[in-house]
């Protein structure tokens, strides 16, 4: 290759030059195309043939890895489909420390370890599927407001536990891109800071393939060069910046301000993704406007399904049995009056809600809407409906008397910053349902006794006024449901299947109970470690609902627990493989337990290892997630979860050593039904 033909490589076109979100330029003289990179994390971003999947967080919120993987794998099928080379996900940054960050929705929740997990699994779905995926935004970018001009101040022991964590398993799974995010960190721009993508990114991981830059997230020419970034996007003429790379970075290499050498790194990394996931044989042409759908709504439906949260059911209001009269309110219930795809990258909060706005959104292919779903069932069983398709309080009272039951629907959106919707940009402004959900629920309940709702939201609201109206008998946490909405619900409220998700975040009961906010300048992390359960835990706060929380129409009862371990005390050694030293992902300790469906109908259940690490270990955490299970087990049969403990799940990050070490002593093993219910203790020793 040129060093022409190099230099195309690593620069993009510009926006709206080419078929894709980013573009570059074919390299003939490799046999390299013009590589099309699209968004994003739940799909093809424009499509109009694609699958609308769920959002990372709904994945999350099943804690079903198998769902999780053939999600990963269908997004993957399609964009080969299309002819998309790079899919610009999954995303792990934000990891979610604030309630309300406006992107939280686009990953899979602010635990680490659940993150991480979620991560390689997709990550091996869609490479295994031919496309090559985007670890995302790396790293710090836990909010909208100001994300490009402010700086992530993270110390190093947080950033290696929480926020480089899931980063950690993208690499481990050798996923063939990361994307370097728009803020600082620690006062260096993320795309050309040394610290973070040569020394923690290349060194200490591992990582072999290529940094691409947030689109116009560079902002020197050589500074992102040496800094460790290894393709600009979208490359030029973008909301009117400069172009960075191009003719600057010929004239930098020219002048050796930035070797050859390192010219010839970027290439070899991108390369090296390129034949990695065997592009470089019969990829399809570029049409991003493809039918690529196939059967992948049956996925959509399981994950829309499989994530809904049961939070709160009395009275045995559901499942639901053949009600003579049911009410649906809310203009949440039904689709958009102005189409599903009315509002560009899904701005605004009109209508049932199944995904966040902004990069991260995809067009729907069809919306299937509560009221449609309900409607069509209640027709099978004889049920009269009756629909109140507006927030308004006025007109509910009439609509919900007598009925068997009222389902009210409420909901909480959020986004990415270029778009503001109802005041709202980006961030959101309080964890409240958005159209006076309070009210509309108070004005149900003071008319019907039976009382349902349903709650799809980007992240946690308070709920603490509905919980408080009497009348309210259940809260359905739908999430974000995406095309498959009202069927999955539908599974759910009428007891095909008994609800199986659990909270992937902890609901408070006052905003304040987080102890993060978005910032407004610089931002210096002072929660460190003790973000969501974790701070809730150290600080002796009550949740409404905590992490890992979740009902069923079953019961399930934990027995037998059992603890082997050769696990020994000390730091990491061995060779740097893809997402780190090779012994930190070496088995050394397994716990087992034995679960039993007691109750009297089909279920799930999601099994939780939480550990605690022993005394001798700095500060941590009271408990941290280091594994789960989903067990399917009919009414009466039982299983057995199996936790595999790597060295890394014993380990702390030592920031005198360098090191991740495991501590002498004795560590804490619960496994829970969720972070505040544990049901089996037992102890891992190490000497
Ligand atoms: O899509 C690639 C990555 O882009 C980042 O988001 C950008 C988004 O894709 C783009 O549509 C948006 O453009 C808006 C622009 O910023 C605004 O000034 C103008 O008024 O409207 C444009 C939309 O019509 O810019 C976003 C960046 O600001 C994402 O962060 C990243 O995750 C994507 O993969």
């Amino acid at each position: 290759m040129s060093q022409n033909d190099k230099i195309n490589m690593v620069t993009g076109i510009g926006w709206n030059k080419g078929a894709c979100v980013g573009n570059t330029a074919a390299v003939g003289s490799a046999g390299y195309p013009q590589l099309c990179l699209q968004d994003g994390p739940l799909g093809i971003r424009f499509g109009t043939g694609s699958t609308a999947f769920t959002p990372g967080i709904q994945a999350a919120s099943t804690w079903d890895v198998d769902l999780i993987r053939q999600r990963g794998a269908y997004m993957g099928a399609e964009a080969k489909g299309c002819g998309v080379h790079v899919l610009l996900g999954p995303v792990a940054g934000p990891l979610g420390k604030l309630a309300a960050g406006g992107r939280n929705w686009e990953g899979f929740g602010p635990d680490p370890y659940l993150t991480g997990i979620a991560m390689a699994e997709t990550i091996d779905g869609m490479q295994g599927a031919g496309v090559q995926a985007t670890a995302k935004h790396f790293i710090g970018n836990e909010q909208e407001l100001n994300r490009e001009t402010m700086s992530s101040n993270i110390d190093d022991r947080t950033m290696h536990e929480l926020y480089l964590w899931p980063f950690a398993d993208a690499v481990r799974a050798n996923v063939a891109s990361v994307m370097c995010s728009y803020n600082k960190l620690n006062s260096t721009w993320a795309c050309e800071n040394d610290k973070i993508q040569n020394q923690l990114l290349k060194t200490e991981l591992g990582f072999q393939g290529y940094v691409m830059s947030d689109w116009n997230a560079q902002h020197t020419t050589n500074g992102a060069a040496n800094g460790g970034m290894d393709m600009t996007m979208p490359g030029t003429d973008y909301n009117g910046k400069g172009i960075l790379w191009g003719p600057q970075l010929n004239s930098a290499v020219n002048s050796n301000q930035v070797s050859k050498g390192r010219l010839d790194d970027m290439c070899k990394r991108i390369l090296a993704a390129w034949y990695f996931v065997g592009q470089n044989k019969g990829y399809p042409g570029i049409n991003i406007k493809a039918n690529v759908q196939g059967n992948h709504k049956e996925n959509v439906r399981a994950v829309a399904r499989d994530g809904i949260v049961l939070l709160k059911n009395e009275g045995g209001i559901l499942p639901l049995k053949k009600p003579s009269k049911i009410a649906v309110i809310g203009s949440a219930a039904v689709n958009n009056p102005q189409g599903i795809n009315a509002c560009t990258d899904k701005g605004c909060n009109t209508g049932a809600l199944g995904m966040g706005w902004g990069s991260g959104s995809v067009n729907y292919p069809y919306f299937v809407a509560p009221y449609d779903a309900i409607k069509t069932r209640a027709q099978s069983d004889g049920t009269t409906v009756n629909l109140v398709n507006s927030d308004s309080t006025s007109g509910v009272s009439s609509a919900a008397s007598g009925a068997d039951a009222a389902i009210v629907f409420i909901t909480s959106d959020s986004g990415e910053g270029y778009i503001t919707v109802e005041r709202v940009a980006g961030d959101r402004n309080d964890l409240d349902p958005w159209h006076s959900g309070n009210q509309l629920v108070q004005a149900v309940a003071a008319a019907n006794k039976n009382v349902i709702v349903v709650v799809h939201s980007v992240g946690p609201i308070i709920l603490e006024t509905i919980l408080n109206t009497p009348g309210v008998q259940a809260v359905v946490w739908a999430g974000l449901p995406s095309q498959e909405s009202g069927n999955a619900l539908v599974d759910v409220l009428y007891g095909l299947t008994s609800p199986s998700g659990k909270l992937p975040y902890t609901i408070a009961k006052s905003p304040n109970d987080y102890g993060t906010a978005v910032s407004r300048g610089d931002d210096s992390y002072p929660e460190g470690l003790f973000i969501d359960y974790r701070h809730f835990d150290k600080s002796n706060i009550a949740p409404r609902y905590e992490f890992g929380f979740g009902l069923s129409y079953t019961n399930f009862t934990y027995s037998d627990i059992t603890v082997t371990s050769t696990a020994k005390s000390g730091a990491a050694t061995g060779a740097v493989v893809p997402g780190g030293r090779a012994d930190l992902f070496e088995t050394v300790a397994t716990v087992t337990a034995v679960i039993t469906n007691s109750g009297s109908v089909d279920g799930a259940e999601v099994p939780q290892l939480y550990i605690t690490l022993p005394s001798s270990a700095p500060s941590a955490p009271p408990k941290q997630l280091r594994g789960f299970a989903k067990l399917k087990l009919a009414a009466g049969a039982k299983g057995t979860a199996t936790f595999n403990l790597r060295r890394r799940d014993l380990s702390y990050w030592d920031v005198r050593q360098q090191n991740w070490v495991v501590p002498a002593g004795s560590f804490g093993v619960s496994v829970a039904a969720s972070s505040r219910d544990t049901r089996l203790t037992g102890t891992i020793t190490v000497a």
